[in-house]
């Protein structure tokens, strides 16, 4: 059973290995060629000088021939530039196809964010995938960007271990055979080979563990993080600069910042720390010990004339060379094996599945914008919650009504539009455009049918045209005469680049707006789309009364014949619609015009209008009144 799971994971890893080495070489073709060339020639290049010394060092003590060191030395600088230089080529084009797939890898994550069903993005779990991917790059580099790297790693020191254990080769397995010294026996060879093992296995033992150490450290980076990005966020962020101010919260913010940064770095960086230099005294200590075997073995050899003076340069240089080639192996498998976690969470999160079912079927364009919408039997529940938030909903919307939608909050007034848009599908019953299913439909063309203002509309850090026009390029006139339409066309033209200005000062000439400008600029961009629905989620929330009362009075002839729906919870504004739907805990439970509605004294529609008109007229009585 243990076996099995091991077994799984292995090959889950190898299968996330190969997956993250295609993609990567489908991407940038040049990035893995060039790390593997790189790293044989960086494996390579230091035997050159250990093998050539030696035998400059045995030419010296021996023939002393003139052309031959000559023909030596100049092979050792040539090889060696001509190594150099071509390791620099490869290093280049490393570094540029790193870039590269950095670039690439952090894009594929944010097109997913902007394409995949809305469901996902309202799920916590799919952002926290996102945060620990990216927290795992800041603090390891760790995740698909780092696959390169280690390859490059595994690759030269595994190239060092096999071009070091090939020059000290003949130093266990060339004997003298007159020479009968201690230090000629076979068994001394096989105890001095014992002794490397042994320390390779040792050093094999202390590097999983540190890595396994630190990574269970690492576990505690994304707290930590978290909370630094957050204090780091809440003082950069100039909206808050006013609270803190008027509630004098400097104190408040400055101690609980230090508090935290005193408890983390004891926590994390003080015991990493420790640990480390517990884990790297260790390992000096060894490599010493093996240093001090290795020239005692090597000298000996050469005291009794076993072996050339020049061999023991190269036989020391060998040796020492897959000591550290050995251990940075194991060192750089154990991160590979590990890194693959974050690569597997890396394509897990760009496999997140898109439940929405996907039509095909065209949506006719039609010019009289004759769509009608029906909801039939609609229950929908948000996923994990146990409440409906829309309980068995039936209603039709024809072309061209002006629809009203009220209800106390937490009614399901929105949850409505949200489903009237796909972005989500309801558990039951279905949505019907024209007779037919509205999943049928291509989703991108269905979607064009809407323009929403919803209650936390967003607008971007991009020029007011294009926030307008939600395009880089667009009709200039016609989103002036939506900003005028809706209220705010003087206010464009008085900012410094007038269309063209930046909202937000997050752009050096950008311009702050106030709540109820953004409003407005939001509803022309809803009239800029011009789309046979439009649905205003309490539109005028940040409004003047003056602006509100504008607003509805040009909407009637600003929406034309488009079918409108209006989600407000001043009643006053339901007057002007042909229809009025009354929300209550998710259901349906009046409909009729303003005038049918307030017939009924027992219904929640009177209840709302006598509240609303009490509030009004007790506030306006007081205000006036003093
Ligand atoms: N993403 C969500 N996940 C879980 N429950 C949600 C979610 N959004 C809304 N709800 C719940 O669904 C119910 C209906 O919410 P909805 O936003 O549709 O109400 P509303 O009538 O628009 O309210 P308000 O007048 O306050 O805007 C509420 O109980 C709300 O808490």
């Amino acid at each position: 059973m243990h076996r099995n799971t091991y077994t799984v994971t292995i090959k889950n890893k190898l299968h996330v290995l190969w997956r993250g080495l295609r993609l990567i070489q489908q991407k940038i073709p040049s990035l893995l060629p060039a790390t593997v060339a790189g790293a044989l020639l960086k494996s390579f290049s230091p035997f050159i000088t250990i093998y050539l010394t030696a035998r400059i060092i045995d030419e010296l003590f021996g023939a002393k021939s003139v052309p031959r060191l000559t023909l030596l030395v100049s092979l050792a600088v040539s090889l060696n530039l001509i190594v150099f230089l071509l390791q620099k080529g490869m290093e280049r084009i490393r570094d540029t196809g790193n870039y590269r797939l950095l670039y690439y890898g952090l894009i594929e994550m944010d097109q997913l964010i902007l394409n995949t069903d809305y469901e996902n993005v309202e799920k916590p779990d799919f952002h926290l995938k996102k945060q620990k991917i990216e927290e795992a790059f800041q603090v390891k580099y760790s995740g698909i960007w780092r696959l390169p790297d280690l390859a490059d790693l595994l690759i030269s020191n595994l190239g060092t271990v096999i071009f070091s254990i090939g020059l000290a080769f003949p130093l266990f397995t060339t004997f003298s055979s007159g020479n009968r010294s201690f230090f000629n026996s076979p068994w001394l060879a096989v105890l001095f080979l014992g002794f490397i093992l042994l320390s390779a296995t040792y050093s094999v033992v202390a590097n999983t563990r540190f890595s396994k150490a630190v990574f269970r450290k690492m576990g505690d980076v994304p707290s930590v993080n978290r909370a630094f990005s957050f204090y780091g966020k809440m003082m950069q962020d100039y909206h808050r600069g006013k609270d803190i101010r008027i509630y004098q919260q400097q104190k408040l913010i400055d101690k609980a910042y230090k508090d935290f940064q005193r408890k983390s770095l004891q926590t994390f960086g003080i015991e990493m720390a420790k640990m480390q230099a517990r884990f790297l005294g260790t390992n000096a200590a060894i490599s010493s010990l093996i240093s001090g075997f290795v020239y005692l073995f090597v000298g000996m050899k050469a005291l009794v004339g076993l072996i050339s003076i020049g061999s023991v340069v190269q036989y020391v240089g060998a040796i020492s060379q897959f000591t550290s080639g050995f251990s940075e192996l194991i060192k750089s498998s154990t991160d590979s094996w590990q890194n693959l976690d974050y690569v597997k969470l890396y394509f897990d999160f760009l496999d997140t599945p898109n439940p929405k079912y996907k039509g095909t079927l065209p949506v006719e364009k039609r010019s009289d914008n004759d769509y009608e919408i029906e909801f039939k039997n609609v229950s929908f529940r948000y996923p994990g919650s146990e409440l409906y938030a829309l309980k068995n909903l039936s209603l039709k919307m024809k072309i061209g009504q002006h629809l009203a939608v009220v209800g106390r909050n937490g009614s399901g007034k929105t949850t409505f539009i949200k489903l009237l848009c796909r972005l989500y599908d309801p558990q039951e019953g279905e949505i019907l455009l024209n007779g037919i299913n509205i999943k049928k439909y291509d989703y991108q063309e269905y979607l064009n049918l809407f323009s929403v203002v919803f209650q936390d509309f967003q607008l971007f850090a991009f020029s007011a045209g294009q926030n307008v026009a939600a395009d880089i390029a667009y009709d200039r006139k016609r989103a002036i005469d939506c900003l005028n339409e809706a209220g705010v066309g003087s206010r464009i033209r008085k900012m410094p680049r007038g269309l063209d200005t930046p909202l937000y000062k997050i752009d050096a000439d950008g311009v702050d707006i106030s709540g109820g400008e953004a409003q407005k600029i939001a509803i022309a961009r809803a009239l800029y789309k011009n789309a046979p629905f439009i649905v205003l989620d309490e539109p005028t929330a940040a409004l003047d009364p003056v602006a509100e009362f504008e607003i509805y009075s040009k909407f009637q002839e600003i929406v034309g014949n488009k079918t409108a729906i209006y989600i407000s919870h001043r009643l006053s504004s339901c007057r002007f619609c042909d229809n009025i739907l009354v929300f209550d805990k998710g259901e349906m439970i009046q409909s009729g015009s303003h005038d049918e509605l307030i017939q009924d004294e027992k219904g929640q529609y009177y209840a709302l209008w006598q509240a609303q008109a009490q509030y009004y007229k007790e506030n306006n009585e007081q205000a006036f009144s003093s």
